[in-house]
């Protein structure tokens, strides 16, 4: 499969560009019974970056992922949102802290009874009283954001290509204009053109909104063009943490196998050349 890494500017966001800590994650143990999936995780986003989020399968990235999300209840530890301590906050904090997250499910995840505008709409009536034409404008504006055509707003997901279903739920993550979304996954299932423009997109957001991605993904294709920063799940807790370069250099045996290995050391050199 041919590279799609050179097809995407590759910016450098330092340190110094990023924002303040916008999620923190302290000493997170999560289990089901007597089964640990994390034990005394660590991890902080910051605002206005992407985070791409990597480890084997069942290494317990979606637990994490849906315990940030407040869906599963953890054992022990501290999840800060806006510098909001979410067992400490009220109802009305959460709510608020609610509307600030956007996320996107793993296959996109759209209702197929819903045209796409309404999809979009979903969180708009779930969170805000707005009159029908009020929304209308606001969700063409988010298709219209994510680069789909107007007429698609019409459409039922069966009607669209799995890149445009993909955009559609990023339209409908972007419908309340979060700060945070929280992208599981966002490329399985596209070709190798859908998956950079996807991207360059989620790329375009952050540069232009200041938008923070916490991104879950296999796609060493997006960890290597778009995430300013990986962090790395095994043992239970965050293994490695850092740039790509950072990721290169590491000696970690997973790490070292899977941004190392024969197909990542193809994307590496398509990048530099
Ligand atoms: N509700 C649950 N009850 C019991 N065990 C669970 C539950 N949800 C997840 N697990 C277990 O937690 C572990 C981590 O699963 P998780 O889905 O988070 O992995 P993952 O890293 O997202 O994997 P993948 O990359 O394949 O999606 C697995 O062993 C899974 O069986």
């Amino acid at each position: 499969m041919a590279s799609r890494t050179k097809t995407i500017q590759v910016e450098s966001h330092g340190p110094e560009a990023r924002g303040e800590i916008v999620l923190s994650v302290r000493d997170l143990t999560v289990a089901f019974g007597e089964k640990v999936i994390l034990e005394k995780l660590d991890l902080d986003i910051r605002r206005g970056e992407i985070l791409g989020f990597v480890g084997a399968s069942g290494a317990g990235k979606s637990v994490l992922l849906r315990t940030i999300l407040g869906l599963i209840h953890k054992r022990s530890g501290k999840i800060k949102l806006f510098d909001v301590d979410l067992e400490a906050a009220s109802e009305e904090e959460r709510l608020r802290i609610d509307m600030r997250l956007g996320m996107l499910f793993q296959h996109g995840a759209l209702f197929s009874a819903l045209t796409v505008l309404e999809n979009v709409q979903v969180p708009m009536r779930e969170y805000l009283d707005l009159p029908k034409r009020l929304m209308d404008e606001l969700a063409m504006l988010k298709i219209e954001l994510v680069g789909l055509p107007p007429d698609a707003a019409g459409k039922f997901p069966s009607e669209l290509s799995g890149g445009m279903i993909k955009r559609a739920a990023l339209a409908r993550a972007l419908a309340l204009d979060p700060d945070i979304v929280f992208l599981d996954e966002p490329t399985s299932g596209l070709d190798p053109i859908g998956a950079a423009e996807f991207d360059e997109l989620v790329g375009k957001m952050r540069d232009t909104m200041g938008l923070t991605v916490y991104m879950v993904t296999h796609d060493l294709d997006s960890l290597f063009s778009v995430c300013d920063r990986v962090a790395v799940l095994g043992d239970k807790k965050v293994l490695v943490e850092g740039t790509i370069e950072d990721m290169l250099k590491s000696e970690e045996p997973w790490v070292k196998s899977y941004f190392r290995g024969k197909r990542a050391r193809q994307l590496d050199l398509a990048a530099r050349a």
